[in-house]
């Protein structure tokens, strides 16, 4: 008999409990877990320590059990939520899939962050999807065949509660945003100015609420966007570019 092999995970950080600052899901109690690597490379990317190199060092291949335990020992049981981010958690297959499942025997929630690049089979299995896929600010480009394709088996065989989170740092963003919820317009969809100075320390609230107040009023101009949600980075706004909040 050949020996069972278990899928490791590559983890750059696990941190909280927090709040979630962030979409759907926005104001609950959660633990993050952060995976290394990605697929993108966006120009504004506030956490490109999951993929430029800088911090390559803190990456540690665990076991599902061992993300568990690690997330205990950070919270004991003063959780029931944990967001797996990253990086994109899409570049890896079976590993997340069983961390998942764990999390379901322990009766917490799992919730995901990517952006629609690449399909799991286990994000039939999330209970909160977050698919955000980049404006042409970030000067990444959408692949459509592949987000369509996601969306698609989502509609029609999903289980989970989905939705779709767009960046917006300028017109040409906000177009794209658009563009996004006309192609899929059953989905919710949660638009979110961008932090375009991540390493600026000290209080950024003001500058934030700023590009809040701009993105509020093009939405309220815009009749095609009665059903948009337009929210901030609500950590952002309470802890500022601190790292692990
Ligand atoms: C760091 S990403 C990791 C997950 C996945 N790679 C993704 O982009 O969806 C988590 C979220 O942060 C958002 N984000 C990254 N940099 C940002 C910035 N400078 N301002 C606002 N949101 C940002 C991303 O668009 C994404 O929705
Ligand atoms: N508090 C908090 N909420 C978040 N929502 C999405 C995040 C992410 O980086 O994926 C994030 C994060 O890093 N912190
Ligand atoms: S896809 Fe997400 S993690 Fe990857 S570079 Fe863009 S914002 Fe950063
Ligand atoms: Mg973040």
């Amino acid at each position: 008999m050949g020996a069972v092999t278990v899928s490791k995970l590559p983890v750059i950080e696990m941190f909280g409990p927090t709040i979630q600052g962030e979409g759907a899901v926005i104001g609950v109690k959660t633990m993050f877990v952060r995976t290394y690597g990605c697929d993108y490379r966006c120009s504004w990317c506030d956490s490109a320590f999951t993929w430029d190199g800088s911090a390559k060092d803190k990456v540690k291949m665990l076991l599902p059990e061992e993300i568990m335990d690690e997330l205990t020992l950070l919270a004991g049981d003063n959780f029931d939520c944990v967001t797996i981010s990253g990086g994109n958690p899409a570049l890896i297959g079976e590993g997340v899939g069983t961390f998942i499942d764990l999390l379901h025997e322990r009766g917490i929630q799992a919730a995901i962050e990517t952006q629609g690049s690449r399909w799991q089979d286990w994000f039939y299995d999330v209970d909160v999807l977050t698919i955000s896929p980049k404006p042409p600010s970030s000067g990444m480009k959408t692949d459509w065949k592949m987000l369509d394709g996601i969306m698609n088996k989502l509609k029609t065989q999903g289980k989970s509660a989905y939705s779709l989170k767009v960046v917006v740092f300028n017109d040409e963003d906000y177009q794209y945003a658009k563009s996004i919820h006309t192609r899929y317009p059953e989905v919710p969809i949660f638009l979110q100015p961008g932090n375009d100075d991540v390493t600026e320390e000290g209080d950024i609230s003001a500058r934030l609420l700023g590009r809040l107040e701009w993105l509020f009023n093009l939405v309220i101009a815009d009749s095609e966007m009665n059903k948009a949600r337009v929210l901030p980075q609500l950590h952002a706004l309470i802890w500022h570019n601190k790292r692990g909040k």
